[in-house]
């Protein structure tokens, strides 16, 4: 049987204690802000010590804001990070411009508001992708005037089935309603930061753990499925056009 597995990263690191919690527990990926106006916001020195901890084959991913050249330069050089991910409003052009000047790959956030339509997803996806080779997916977050880490969900009868394989689902998940999400939307991975903190930028090793085993209780929902069904049923990842 082909056993699903949900990639999950753990948003907002501020201390070492849990970071050490969150790779403990399994999760794939560790997001640390470098948005000054947010209460998980690292300095690059910060992000640099915390990642002396961290081991091979899990990714730290670095989110900016509508950062410049130099603000990205100076993560890059000081801390271990293999992506990038924007959430302000840097068009395609300016998050292409930006992942060559430190040759990462970048996720691109996408706030999801009310009238946000199957389509325009679709399309975002095809203009971030057309504009740069260091384009690695987008997150789809909620839309909220603080840019992220809102706790909010959004509709996620909007995520087309053809886009699910290649996003990573975000905005509000928490232990109640991870296992619903992953196997509703079925993306190739999940989002957190609000869902497991005690209070803003503070983790709690027991959400993440009650997390991450929802997120996997849902990959043993989906393995199941995915086990009976014939395999001409088996929807397969919609690779887009090059
Ligand atoms: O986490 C923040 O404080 C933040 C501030 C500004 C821009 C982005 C931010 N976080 C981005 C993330 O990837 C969050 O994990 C994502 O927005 C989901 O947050 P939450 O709804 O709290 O799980």
């Amino acid at each position: 049987m082909i056993m699903q597995r949900t990639r999950i990263k753990i948003c907002g690191i501020t201390r070492p204690e849990d970071l050490r919690a969150a790779v403990a527990l399994g999760a794939d990926a560790l997001g640390f802000v470098f948005y000054p106006k947010s209460p998980r916001y690292v300095t690059p020195e910060q992000a640099a010590e915390l990642c002396a901890a961290l081991p091979p084959y899990v990714s730290a991913v670095a989110l900016f804001v509508n950062a410049t050249v130099d603000e990205v330069r100076a993560v890059a050089q000081q801390a271990p990070l293999a992506l990038i991910q924007f959430h302000g409003d840097e068009t395609a052009e300016r998050c292409a411009e930006l992942a060559a000047a430190v040759s990462r790959p970048f996720v691109r956030a996408f706030r999801v508001r009310p009238d946000t339509s199957p389509d325009e997803l679709l399309e975002y996806e095809r203009t971030y992708r057309a504009a740069s080779p260091w384009f690695s997916g987008l997150l789809l977050d909620t839309w909220v005037d603080a840019y992220g880490g809102a706790g909010k969900v959004f509709d996620w009868s909007l995520v087309p089935k053809e886009l699910a394989p290649r996003v990573v689902l975000s905005g509000g998940l928490n232990v109640q309603n991870a296992t619903d999400a992953v196997v509703r939307v079925r993306p190739f991975a999940v989002d957190v930061s609000s869902g497991v903190e005690a209070q803003k930028g503070i983790k709690d090793a027991r959400r993440i753990a009650d997390f991450i085993a929802a997120v996997r209780g849902a990959d043993a929902i989906i393995s199941s499925e995915n086990h009976h069904e014939r395999p001409s049923e088996r929807e397969q990842p919609a690779v887009p056009d090059s």
